[in-house]
C-alpha cells in the first residue's frame, strides 16, 4: 500500500525468491535483494541525483570509439576507477591519456586482454580488483565485424565472429559475475548488441555478426534471470548504424548512404547518442531495469 507517494517497502523486502537448481544437484534459497531506500521523490532521492554512477568500472574493448565515449560519460557521471581492457590498447593512447587529465581524481587502469582467453580474463579481472578495490559494472563493448556472404563464409570467420561477439561477452561477464557475487555487492552488466541482433543488415552480408549480436539479447536474459538473486541487473544496449571506424572501409561506403537514407532520421548516430542509456543502466535510475534491451537506432529498426 502507497504512503505519502512511497511505495510500501516493508512489503518489497525478505521476499523469499523461487528456489534455483545448481549445477552440483543441490538448490539455492535466496532473498530478494532490496530496493533503494527512501525518499524517492525529494533532496537525493529526486532522479536527478539517481543518474549518479557509483563504484568501478570494467570497458572491454575498452580502446574502440563507442566504449571510449562510454566510459568519458560514467566518469562524468562520478565513477571511481575504470579498467579498460582491450588487444590493442596502443591505437587509443591519446584519448585514455585525456581521460586521465581530465579525470585526475579517478583510478584509471588498462589491461591487455584477448576476450577470447577466459584464464587472462579471469586473472584480468583479479587484479583489477585487487587494485581499483571493487568492480561493480561491467560494459562489454569487445567487438569485431565482417561483411562475407555466407556462401563464401569460413569456418574461422564465423568462429572468430562468435567467439568475440558472443562467448567473450559470455566469459567476460561470467568473470565480472564470480567477482560481485564474491564481493556480495550486486553490480550491474551491460552488453553491446546491436540492430543487427534484431533484424538481418542491409545492404552488406553479415551473417555471423549479426547472428553473434542476436545471441547476446537472449544471454542477457538468461544472465538476468540466474543473478538477479545476487543483485546483478544484466541490460543490453542495441546501438543502429554509428559512425565509427567499424563502418568504415571493406566496401561499406556505399552502404553508409543506404543505412542514412533508410534512416527515418536521415543519418547514422554519432558515439555520444549512446552515452545517455548507457549512463541509465549503469546508475541507480535503472535501479528497476533487467533483462531489457535499449535500442538507440533513430528508428532504423521499424523502417
Ligand atoms: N559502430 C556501430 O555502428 C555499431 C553498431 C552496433 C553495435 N556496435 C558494437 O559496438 C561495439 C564497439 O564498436 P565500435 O564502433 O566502437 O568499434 P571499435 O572497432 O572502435 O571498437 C571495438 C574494440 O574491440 C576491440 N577488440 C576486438 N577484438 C577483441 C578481443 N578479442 N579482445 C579484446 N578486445 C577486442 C578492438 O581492439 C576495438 O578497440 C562493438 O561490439 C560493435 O559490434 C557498433
Ligand atoms: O547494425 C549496425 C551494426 O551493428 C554495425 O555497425 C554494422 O553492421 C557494421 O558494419
Amino acid at each position: 500500500m502507497a504512503q505519502n507517494g512511497e511505495p510500501a517497502r516493508d512489503a518489497l523486502v525478505n521476499r523469499q525468491l523461487p528456489e534455483m537448481q545448481l549445477s552440483d544437484g543441490s538448490s539455492s534459497s535466496m532473498t530478494a535483494p532490496p530496493p533503494p531506500a527512501p525518499p524517492y521523490l525529494s533532496g537525493e532521492g529526486r532522479a536527478v541525483y539517481r543518474f549518479n554512477v557509483e563504484g568501478n568500472a570494467i570497458i572491454t574493448g575498452g580502446a574502440g570509439t563507442l566504449a571510449l565515449e562510454g566510459a568519458r560519460a560514467l566518469l562524468e557521471h562520478g565513477l571511481s576507477g575504470l579498467a579498460l581492457f582491450d588487444l590493442n590498447l596502443q591505437q587509443a593512447a591519446d584519448p585514455i591519456a585525456a581521460l586521465r587529465t581530465d579525470f585526475p581524481d579517478a583510478k584509471i587502469i588498462t589491461k591487455k586482454v584477448d576476450v577470447r582467453d577466459a584464464e587472462s580474463i579471469g586473472a584480468a579481472v583479479n587484479e583489477t580488483a585487487g587494485q581499483l578495490g571493487s568492480v561493480d559494472i561491467l560494459c562489454c563493448f569487445a567487438g569485431v565485424v565482417g561483411c562475407t556472404h555466407a556462401l563464401d563464409m569460413s569456418v574461422d570467420e564465423w568462429k572468430r565472429t562468435m567467439d568475440i561477439n558472443s562467448t567473450g561477452s559470455f566469459l567476460c561477464a561470467q568473470a565480472v559475475a564470480r567477482q560481485m557475487v564474491d564481493q556480495n555487492s550486486g553490480g550491474t552488466i551491460v552488453f553491446i548488441a546491436s540492430i543487427s541482433g534484431h533484424r538481418v543488415n542491409f545492404p552488406q552480408p553479415q551473417a555471423a555478426y549479426n547472428v553473434s549480436k542476436a545471441s547476446l539479447l537472449h544471454l542477457k536474459n538468461c544472465l538476468a534471470a540466474e543473478w538477479s538473486r545476487y543483485g546483478i541487473r544484466v541490460n543490453s544496449i542495441s546501438p543502429g548504424y554509428m559512425d565509427t571506424i567499424l563502418n568504415e572501409g571493406a566496401g561499406l561506403e556505399r552502404a553508409r548512404n543506404v543505412w542514412a537514407n533508410r534512416n527515418p532520421m536521415g543519418r547514422m548516430g554519432v558515439p555520444q547518442e549512446l552515452t545517455g542509456p548507457l549512463v541509465l543502466l549503469c546508475s541507480a535510475a535503472g535501479s528497476y531495469i533487467n533483462a531489457a534491451d535499449i535500442v538507440v537506432d533513430g528508428g532504423a529498426i521499424v523502417f
